[in-house]
């Protein structure tokens, strides 16, 4: 296990938006996390890597190697984020800086965790462009002179950087079009493979879902109300909720949609 949530809740005064959620995710997992839009996904993703706005709150706990990530400072933060636990968001413009070249948003990162020689830091910019598919030059470009499928895939880039052992994946494909989402899935896998990172996957798509997740967990009202491996939870939903969501997923095959009926 390479996370381990407990009793996890997120409230924004009176209003309770994550419910008492406890999951735990295993090493080099693809955890898929689906629900209807507002039932608290993302809400539960930015607390575990204590990213949500001031109006919230976070109880619970967050375990990661013995520590709870919920109750580390500032600085314990910056050192577990992008090593422990990295983003990549649909609002990929959102990770760039616009007046700085991604050599330097990498250097950036590189050197919060100590990488001090500019000439590694140069080479592993250089080789982690490479690794998405892009060519080693674009380190010198800044973030607008690429094309959104470019930027988001230095956005990952930038995320695998220090091999994380987390990474969260909110809609990460929504704003591309369904070529260049699978193929940003595929090459997910593929790092995925060779790092062997865990993946908390947040996606409306049932077809991304069935394709690549290992285990998957149903939100509701702020609520987890069911968990299992892929295999389990689509060909064997228990609860009333996860079946409707099924049905009523376009996009898969009508005889998944079917047996989940039964
Ligand atoms: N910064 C915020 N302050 C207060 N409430 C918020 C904030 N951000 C989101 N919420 C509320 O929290 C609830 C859960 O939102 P969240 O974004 O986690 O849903 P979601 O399941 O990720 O939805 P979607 O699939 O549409 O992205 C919603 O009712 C939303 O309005």
């Amino acid at each position: 296990m390479i996370l381990s949530i407990k009793d996890l809740t997120v409230s924004h005064g009176e209003k309770t938006i994550v419910d008492h959620v406890s999951l735990t995710i295993d090493k080099g997992e693809w955890f898929a996390l689906v629900g209807q839009s507002g039932s608290g996904k993302t809400m539960l993703s930015q607390a575990i890597g204590q990213l949500l706005g001031p109006n919230l709150r976070a109880s619970g706990s967050v375990n990661y190697q013995e520590s709870n990530i919920l109750a580390c400072s500032k600085t314990e933060m910056n050192q577990l984020r992008g090593k422990a636990i990295s983003y990549i968001f649909q609002d990929y413009h959102g990770s760039f800086t616009p007046f700085l070249t991604i050599q330097q948003h990498m250097d950036e990162y590189l050197q919060t965790h100590g990488v001090k020689e500019k000439q590694k830091r140069n080479s592993m910019a250089k080789e982690a462009l490479e690794s998405v598919g892009l060519d080693a030059g674009f380190v010198k470009r800044y973030p607008f002179q690429l094309s959104g499928g470019q930027l988001q895939r230095a956005s990952i880039a930038l995320a695998l950087l220090l091999e994380p052992d987390i990474l969260v994946a909110d809609e990460a494909t929504t704003a591309l079009d369904s070529v260049s989402a699978h193929r940003i899935l595929s090459l997910l896998q593929e790092l995925q493979q060779k790092t062997g990172c865990a993946i908390l996957f947040i996606t409306h798509d049932w077809r991304h879902v069935v394709r690549y997740s290992d285990k998957i967990a149903v939100m509701k009202d702020g609520k987890i109300i069911e968990v299992g491996t892929k295999q389990k939870l689509i060909h064997q939903p228990e609860h009333a909720y996860t079946k409707q969501l099924i049905q009523a997923a376009p996009t898969l095959p009508l005889r998944v949609r079917e047996v989940s009926k039964s």
